[in-house]
Order: C-alpha cells, then sequence, then structure tokens
C-alpha cells in the first residue's frame, strides 16, 4: 500500500516526517520559488502597512472579512483570456476536486455575499487583506505571491460608492505620507467601451474579452492589439473608433465624440462633482484608456499610478454589476478595488517615505546570580501583569552580553535581580536612554 501510495502520489513523499536521527541531505532552507518570508523586520513593515490598510477601512466604517486562500476552480473560470486565468494556481486536490489557490479576492466576496443572501442587509461594506497566488513560468522571476487589500461596496447602484472608494485610498496615501503630486488616478467607464461595441453592432458577450484585449495597450505593440480585436469580429472601423475614442482625454471631448446622451458620460461628471465635494479632485483624472484587465468590470474603472511613470499600476478597482448573478446571485450592483503589497512598497522606497520600525520592549530583566533565575521570572511575571513587556534573560549571562542584547532589541529599562538588592526586597533599574541607574522595592515596581 505505502509502495502504490507513493507510486500514485497520493501520499506526500514521507508518511512520517523525518527524525533527527533520519537527516540525511540538507533541505533547501528558502521559500518555494516566487514566495516570501517575512523575519521579522518584513514583518514589521508588512504589519505597518496592513495596519494602516485596517486603519482606513474602519475610518470607513467597512467592516472585515476573510475567505479560504483555497477555493473551487470554478470561481475564476472566466472566459475572457485574462492573464490572471492563465496562471491560475489550480490542481486536483485529494478528493479529485478542481481546486485553485485565489489569485484575487472578489470572487470569494462575491460568494459570501451571495452564500448569506438575505441574511445580510445592503449596503455591504466589507474588506479584507489576503494573500493572492499565480502561476507563472518562472521565466519571468515575478511572485508568485503578494497581499491585496481589498475594499468592497455591494448594493449601491450610483457612483457615490465609487468616490467613497477612492477616497478610502487616497486616505491611505495621505496617511503614509504620498500626495496628489506622487500618485493620481486616472478614471473612466467600460460604458464607453460599452456604447462604442453597440454602435458598431457587437454581441453583448464579447464585451469583457474585448476589455482585456483593450487593457494590453502600453503593454503589447498596437498591431497584436489590431489583430487580437480583429480576432473577436470587430471591423476595421470598429478597431479604428475604438482605439479613436481611447485616446480621449477630456469629457469635452468624451461627449464631442459620443453625446451627451450616452450614461458613462453622466457618471463620469457625478464622479468628478463628487471629487469635488470630497476635496481629492487634484488627485484623478479622465483617461479613456483605462480599461483594467479584469473581464467582470462594467462602468467607472480606475487605477492608482506613479506620476514618475517609472512602477506598475498601484491599485485598481471598478464596478462590477453582473458579477453576482453570473454566479447565479440576485443582480445586486457591485463595485470595489484592490491592493497590493508591492508597488507601493518599491513606491515609498522611491519617495523616501519608508517608515523607520525597529523592535520595542519596555523592559529586559535579568539576574546576575544563577541562583536567582527563578527570582527573575518571579519580576517578569510581575511587571507583565502589570502589562509591561519583559524580555526575560533566561540562562546566567555576562552583564556585557545583557547590554548588547537590550541594545539589539531596544528595551527601554533593564532591571536587574542582583543578590544583594534582592536581600533587601529590591531590585536595580537602569534607564538604557538616559543611563539614569536607582534601586528600588519589587512591590513598587510598575
Ligand atoms: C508585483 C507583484 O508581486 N505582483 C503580483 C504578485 N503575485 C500575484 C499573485 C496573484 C495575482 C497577482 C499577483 C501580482
Amino acid at each position: 500500500a505505502e509502495l502504490d501510495n507513493a507510486r500514485t502520489g497520493r501520499s506526500c513523499s514521507l508518511d512520517s516526517p523525518p527524525t533527527h536521527l533520519d537527516v540525511t541531505q540538507k533541505i533547501d532552507v528558502n521559500p518555494p520559488k516566487g514566495t516570501r518570508d517575512f523575519p521579522p523586520e518584513e514583518m514589521r513593515l508588512r504589519n505597518w502597512l496592513f495596519q494602516n490598510f485596517r486603519e482606513v477601512s474602519q475610518l470607513f466604517g467597512f467592516e472585515e472579512v476573510d475567505f479560504p486562500v483555497l477555493e473551487s476552480e470554478a470561481l475564476f473560470i472566466r472566459k475572457a483570456g485574462e492573464e490572471i486565468r492563465d496562471q491560475l494556481y489550480c490542481f486536483e486536490d485529494r478528493g479529485n476536486r478542481r481546486v485553485a489557490l485565489r489569485p484575487e479576492l472578489t470572487p470569494s466576496l462575491a460568494r459570501l455575499v451571495i452564500q448569506k443572501g438575505k441574511s445580510v442587509s445592503l449596503p455591504i461594506k466589507w474588506f479584507a487583506i489576503g494573500q493572492c497566488w499565480r502561476y507563472e513560468r518562472m521565466t519571468r522571476g515575478r511572485r508568485r505571491e503578494h497581499y491585496q487589500w481589498n475594499m468592497d461596496i455591494i448594493g449601491v447602484p450610483n457612483v457615490t460608492a465609487e468616490a467613497e472608494l477612492i477616497s478610502s485610498i487616497i486616505t491611505f496615501f495621505k496617511r503614509i505620507g504620498i500626495t496628489s503630486s506622487d500618485v493620481g488616478f486616472k478614471v473612466s467607464s467600460r460604458k464607453v467601451l460599452q456604447e462604442v461595441l453597440r454602435r458598431y453592432s457587437i454581441p453583448e458577450s464579447l464585451f469583457g474579452r474585448v476589455c482585456v484585449i483593450i487593457d494590453k495597450l502600453e503593454k503589447i505593440p498596437i498591431d497584436d492589439i489590431k489583430k487580437e480585436l480583429k480576432s473577436v469580429e470587430l471591423s476595421e472601423d470598429a478597431v479604428e473608433e475604438l482605439l479613436q475614442i481611447l485616446s480621449v482625454k477630456s469629457l469635452t471631448k468624451l461627449e464631442e465624440k459620443l453625446g451627451s446622451s450616452v450614461e458613462a458620460l453622466a457618471d463620469l461628471k457625478q464622479l468628478f462633482l463628487l471629487a469635488e465635494k470630497y476635496g481629492y479632485s487634484d488627485w484623478i483624472q479622465f483617461d479613456a484608456s483605462i480599461v483594467r484587465g479584469l473581464a467582470y468590470y462594467t462602468g467607472i474603472v480606475f487605477e492608482g499610478f506613479d506620476r514618475e511613470g517609472k512602477l506598475r499600476a498601484i491599485c485598481g478597482g471598478g464596478r462590477y454589476d453582473r458579477l453576482l448573478s453570473t454566479f447565479g446571485g440576485d443582480d445586486i450592483p457591485a463595485c470595489g478595488f484592490g491592493f497590493g503589497d508591492a508597488v507601493i512598497v518599491e513606491l515609498l522606497k522611491e519617495r523616501g517615505l519608508m517608515p523607520e520600525l525597529s523592535p520595542q520592549v519596555q523592559n529586559i530583566v535579568c539576574s546576575l546570580d544563577q541562583d536567582l533565575q527563578s527570582e527573575a521570572s518571579s519580576v517578569a511575571a510581575r511587571l507583565r501583569e502589570k502589562g509591561q513587556s519583559v524580555d526575560l534573560v533566561l540562562e546566567s549571562k555576562p552583564l556585557k552580553w545583557v547590554f548588547k542584547r537590550a541594545a539589539r532589541i531596544n528595551a527601554q529599562r533593564l532591571i536587574i535581580v542582583g543578590s544583594t538588592e534582592w536581600q533587601k526586597g529590591m531590585v536595580s533599574v537602569k534607564i538604557l536612554s538616559s543611563g539614569e541607574q536607582y534601586e528600588i522595592k519589587i512591590d513598587e515596581l510598575e
């Protein structure tokens, strides 16, 4: 059976994990290709970033949610030629189920909204911070995982929802020192594309695919774009008109081209008016070429970009009014955004805005005398009961060693349990920043 299991690959490589007696070859201590460890310093930066994500989400009254990193593959099978589909980290589990590591959070959120159905009242305002995965050939040496912050508003049809989402991202940027001279938002609406396709009687069913192709503008040669558009039966004229419209950079020009009756125009005008009222007009600009690469967007789309043009999009989002109904749910309007943990760090480095995060501990407690180790433990316990953080030195070490460690962990106070002081029911304290030193009764210590 064991051999059989091993052959079919049903069991992991070893039935029992190697014990200390089994070590023959050294294991690879690096994490799997395209993935990262988070040692303390990197973890402090990640926690700082996520804390800001959380505080902004709560400032906007959003509730936190989360979902399994593993989902049914069916959640992400969209036939629109999206890159996210080509790189799906999917496999067959031991129960022969097709599953995937989530490449994004929105489909899981949609699934949970439908599952909750009538038991949650609209509008829903949820946020999540979750690890997302992709499997791409390591030829490109890119990462296979990243963390995404998502905020979504479900059940609000008008653009006040998109205006609110953009406001929350700007609030985040401001909190970490990024201004509208560092970053802007390109805003458009897919209803512009929809209108052009309608005028050339292109079937609605091709809408998602056309958007995915258009999103590759500036990423692949224009001729390939034209070829791909032709492959979805767009006529020469339709392609020309499409590319014409996409180069429009002002709402007035758009109105000239499309006429004032188009819904896209009304949405965009209202969004820019709301931006004015929020006070973030200088952060956003209309740019018809913005379509985003996810097939399910149906209306306003936006992306945060670095004005120096060195980095890839920082974040992006938009309206996806049809996603819930494609999952068999009711026709509920929805919009949201995703904000990755990679480009933002590059931007902070570029702008010299990386935070100085060092480990902090209030006390380091040690005993200089082997027999007083347990007394040191009781002092540590006492301080911790009072909510004081303590790094307890767990084996007898020379004072020089303790000072070195105290400096490394940034301890504020050194508490020494020494026999002479202990006889008097006291310990000696040293404030490491000032060097001030004094003795204190144990039960006065706090
Ligand atoms: C810059 C970066 O790490 N991007 C990235 C990394 N991993 C991903 C994984 C899933 C989907 C998108 C991803 C995007």
